[in-house]
């Protein structure tokens, strides 16, 4: 077992990470002060772990909530559902709500405890790689709404993260490969030796081997824990965890959401990015290429849909949450393993990059 702590002073909590953690009682009774939880799920995680999880908490009076899975329901219609449970159950600001799925389950459940009287406490227990490595750490929760993602929200700590590497055994080849975009993104913006790590060791990743599994899932919380203890509500640094994901979240929410999921549309914006870096003068082609080479190793998508067009892309570009007095800003790395914020990127640059993908 392997723990972190994501350094927040009295809103300090820890990252635990291991097998066989959600049959394990220790690390949900020193996060949870009250008698009463909340456990909120979704229709396919529901059946797979539930059943383990209400025992592990067998002290505690537990009451659950079953919502609908999948992208298109991360919505604040759907949302109401949650706090519709917790009245009916008559739960107070002494509940904790336990997240027990992947990253929309988790932003949708620290959203209702964020709003639920006003903030209760709550516990993540991600299910997916990519809410293992990502969505559960640093508190960003949300809803989409239908012109932008995540646009609904606060920022809101959970209490505990817990992350049982077992849960990945049951989880489809399609979502262990969107789980490694935001693997590859800590590589891209934070560390070159882990991104050449990456490189060496798909095959064991992709086994799930407990040691290499664990090995990547700890060094990408350590980096969030890192940058989040260091700009919670990103002003600075914590920008950088953004990398791919204004040309993604323009891809997601044109395509529909739940069409292309999150990975795999940052995957395609990690390269959208690394071709504005090569534009600009900040990737060499060979720094480029590795890049490209790893995210398509994975089995995610390099180019952009083919029926989105500029227009498209900035409609929903200049919505995003970076935009700064009605200037684009986006993340672009300056190597393998750092990366910056900038406004210099242009509509022209984003319409030559586009171009240069569709003719690979
Ligand atoms: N808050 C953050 O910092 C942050 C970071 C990254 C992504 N996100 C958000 O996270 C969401 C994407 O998360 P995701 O990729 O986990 O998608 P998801 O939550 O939709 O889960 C993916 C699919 O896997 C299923 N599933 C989950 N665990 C499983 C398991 N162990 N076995 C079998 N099936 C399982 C789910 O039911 C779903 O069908 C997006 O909404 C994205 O915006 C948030
Ligand atoms: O934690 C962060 O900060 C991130 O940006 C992590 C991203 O992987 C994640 O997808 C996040 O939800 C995006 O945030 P948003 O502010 O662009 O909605
Ligand atoms: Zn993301």
């Amino acid at each position: 077992m392997k723990r972190l702590t994501v350094a927040l002073g009295d809103r300090s909590y820890p990252i635990s990470i291991g097998p066989g953690l959600l049959g394990q009682p220790d690390f949900f009774q020193q996060a949870i002060k009250g008698r009463q939880i909340m456990v909120v799920t979704n229709d396919t995680v529901g059946p797979l772990y539930l059943d383990t999880l209400v025992k592990t908490l067998s002290a505690y009076q537990v009451d659950v909530v079953t919502l609908p899975d999948g992208e298109q329901y991360k919505t604040s219609e759907v949302l109401d559902d949650v706090y519709s449970a917790l009245l009916e159950k008559c739960h107070g600001r002494d509940t904790t709500i336990v997240a027990l799925g992947g990253g929309v389950i988790g932003d949708m459940a620290g959203f209702a405890a964020a709003c639920y009287q006003r903030g209760i406490p709550f516990v993540q227990v991600p299910t997916t790689l990519l809410a293992q490595v990502d969505s559960s750490v640093g508190g960003k929760t949300a809803v989409n709404h239908r012109l932008g993602k995540n646009m609904i929200g606060a920022f809101y700590q959970p209490q505990s993260v817990v992350i049982d590497i077992d849960c990945l055994k049951t989880l489809p080849e399609r979502e262990y490969r969107a789980g490694m975009a935001e693997v590859i993104k800590y590589g891209i913006i934070y560390d070159g030796e882990f991104f050449t790590w990456l490189e060496n060791h798909l095959d064991a990743l992709h086994a799930l081997d407990e040691q290499t599994i664990t090995h990547a899932i700890y060094r990408c919380c350590e980096i969030k824990a890192e940058v989040v203890a260091k700009d919670e509500t990103e002003h600075g640094i914590r920008a950088l965890l953004n990398l791919g994901h204004t040309f993604g979240h323009a891809i997601e929410a044109h395509q529909g959401y739940g069409n292309w999921l999150h990975g795999e549309a940052v995957a395609t914006g990690m390269v959208m990015a690394a071709l504005s870096a090569q534009k600009l003068g900040y990737l060499n082609d060979g720094q480029v290429e590795r890049i490209i080479a790893l995210i398509d190793q994975v089995g995610l998508p390099v180019k952009p849909p083919q029926a989105m067009s500029i227009d498209d892309f900035m409609t929903h570009m200049m919505r995003d949450k970076k935009v700064l007095n009605q200037q684009l800003r986006v993340i672009l790395p300056t190597t393998i393993g750092s990366a910056i914020i900038t406004d210099v990127l242009s509509q022209a640059d984003i319409e030559s990059v586009i171009g240069a993908l569709r003719a690979r």
